[in-house]
């Protein structure tokens, strides 16, 4: 009897705390199981490190390339302290794929939304995930991505929501190319008379590790610098069980090269582009530009005697850089147990035809359809070829090369600074009736310029960017274009020149997919459509390290009247130095 009545004044004492703990939140306002914050605490150094056996300065962060994967949910606030301990390196991280609506002062671009981070400094970047999906984090500073200063952002659906197919588990995989010479060098080169140029990458990677070869280095490199038995350097190993449906969340942050992904005996059904659910299709190799992210669900239903290859191979460039080898451990064999088989090669590296053919086919899932406005009120044509800017070798659009500024475009426009950057508006198109795509670019004293595109609040804007041979004969390479801020509707895609008549009749305004990042292929030609409707100043260029770094992007500006009071963080270079308080 007593310990009855003691149990119920128990629960009864229970009870009023609960709606006591209730009547505070209510109080203090924090939504129950909504929205949370996640916070990171992150260190950036220089280290020595092997990821490909060759020991090299990578930037990791807490020790580790690639970096901590971001996980949250939808509506999540993200919160990252970064402290700069590169020593003699300034910094900036860009969050890509996460759209800063209300806080473009964190989209982490070097020159256009921020001064770069101080080594010693720490700074706060605090945002939204709004939408669920496969997303990445990178350096925007130089050419510091390819330091290796980069990692995945997963964002869940919030509580009680599903995704539209079923796994069982779900895993991120980045893949980069990896260059034994330092950024700094690279940097130099590219920028020097005569033109050097960064070549082809020594590895690629595959979750940060790859496998250089050691003894066929030549001129032969002592064990302190390659070693093919440091562990570092032991290849990706990801463990799966039989009869299972895996979500692998394929991203690319190559310095330069395109890729393909497979793995050896099973197929892989494509659902998730740039965050977006894509119409499943099934392909046996995947083709992955710089900045793409991908879902694709994997069902291991191979012999489960032994492990498979994962492989990932350069295509469109006729490159010298062997095949990223992992492996895929079916439990319970050894991790390290190396496939009975030798690693499959991917298709042909100029096999155009099928990687155009996998562009086309990717469209918007059914009943997860955006359609775009009908028409657009603007139409720019941007022409992505090479040139020459006093002696110097650059890539340009519309014949101009761009500069990034010293002072951001999203303070300078903020606080009227308006003398910080060129006001004459860059070029809507180039001369489309009397340049050949085709031929060798022959601009031998084109222009560099800092200027912006300012494009209406609201309104809709169609780019349609357009391939051409570079300076070299019979040559033109593929562009992966990255829009920051935004999502854009792919459009289409084309060969040749694009006919402002006929090619726009043709145009996929039923299920285009939503992206960030699109590629436009040798010769040919990619429209997409997006809305003005994120008041900051966002970049858009060439996710080709070594092209933007040269002169390949743009940036547009919308609604500055609309950007809020801009956090003093984001200054103290260029002229933004005088609006700090003593
Ligand atoms: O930017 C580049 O420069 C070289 C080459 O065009 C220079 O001759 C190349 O292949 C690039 O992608």
């Amino acid at each position: 009897m007593s310990s009855y009545h003691l149990s119920e004044s128990k629960s009864i004492a229970m009870m009023k705390f609960l709606a006591l703990c209730f009547f505070v939140i209510s109080l203090i306002n924090i939504p129950i199981a909504e929205a949370r914050i996640r916070h990171y605490k992150w260190e950036l150094k220089y280290e020595y490190k092997s990821p490909d056996c060759y020991k090299k300065l990578v930037i990791t962060i807490n020790g580790r390339t690639p970096g901590p994967t971001i996980l949250a949910q939808q509506n999540d606030t993200v919160i990252v302290e970064v402290k700069n301990s590169l020593l003699t390196a300034n910094t900036a991280i860009h969050w890509h794929g996460i759209r800063q609506i209300g806080t473009p002062w964190f989209d982490g671009t070097e020159g256009v939304t921020q001064c770069p981070i101080l080594p010693g400094d720490t700074f706060v970047y605090k945002f939204v995930v709004d939408r669920p999906g496969t997303y990445l984090y990178h350096a925007h500073y130089g050419m510091q991505r390819e330091d290796g200063l980069f990692g995945s952002i997963r964002v869940a659906l919030p509580d009680g929501e599903s995704e539209p197919f079923a796994y069982n588990y779900d895993r991120s995989i980045i893949l980069t190319d990896w260059y034994h010479k330092s950024t700094f060098e690279q940097a130099v080169g590219l920028s020097s008379i005569p033109f050097q140029w960064v070549m082809e990458p020594q590895s690629l990677l595959i979750q940060g590790k790859g496998r250089f070869n050691c003894s066929a280095a030549n001129p032969p490199m002592k064990a302190d610098v390659c070693n093919n038995t440091n562990p570092e350097c032991s290849l990706y190993s990801t463990t799966v069980v039989p009869g299972k449906t895996y979500r692998l969340r394929i991203s690319s942050l190559t310095a330069l090269s395109a890729l393909s992904f497979q793995i050896e005996g099973h197929n892989m059904t494509v659902v998730e582009a740039d965050g977006h659910y894509v119409e499943p299709f099934v392909v046996k190799n995947l083709f992955i530009y710089s900045g793409e992210t991908y879902s694709v669900l994997v069902y291991t239903d191979q012999d489960p005697a032994r492990n498979y290859w994962i492989t990932t191979n350069v295509v469109s460039r006729n490159a010298t850089t062997p095949p990223g080898l992992a492996v895929l451990n079916y439990y319970p064999n050894h991790p390290r147990r190396s496939p009975p088989t030798i690693p499959p090669s991917g298709p042909m590296w100029n096999d155009m035809d099928s990687r155009f053919n996998q562009s086309v086919a990717i469209r918007a899932r059914k009943g997860h359809v955006y359609s775009p406005p009908a028409s657009s009120d603007r139409v720019i044509v941007l022409l992505n070829t090479q040139n020459r800017v006093n002696g110097k070798t650059r890539w340009s659009v519309n014949n101009v090369s761009y500069d990034i500024p010293h002072t951001p475009y999203l303070i300078a426009l903020k606080e009227n600074l308006l003398h910080t950057f060129s006001q004459t508006p860059p070029p809507e198109g180039y001369d489309f009736a009397n340049y050949d795509i085709k031929a060798v670019q022959n601009n031998t004293n084109a222009t560099a310029s800092d200027a912006i595109y300012r494009l209406q609040l609201n309104s809709t804007v169609d780019i349609v960017l357009q391939n051409a041979n570079t300076m070299n004969p019979n040559n033109s390479e593929t562009h992966p274009w990255h829009l920051h801020g935004h999502d854009f509707w792919v459009l289409g895609y084309g060969e040749g020149k694009f006919d402002p008549i006929n090619d726009p009749k043709k145009y996929n305004l039923v299920d285009p997919i939503m992206k960030n990042t699109v590629p436009v292929h040798p010769f040919g030609w990619t429209a997409f459509r997006f809305k003005a409707d994120n008041p900051g100043v966002w970049a858009f260029h060439c996710h080709i390290e070594s092209h933007f770094f040269m002169g390949m992007g743009v940036a547009f500006e919308e609604g500055i009247e609309r950007v809020g009071k801009l956090p003093s963080s984001i200054m103290g270079c260029g002229e933004t130095k005088h609006l700090l308080k003593p």
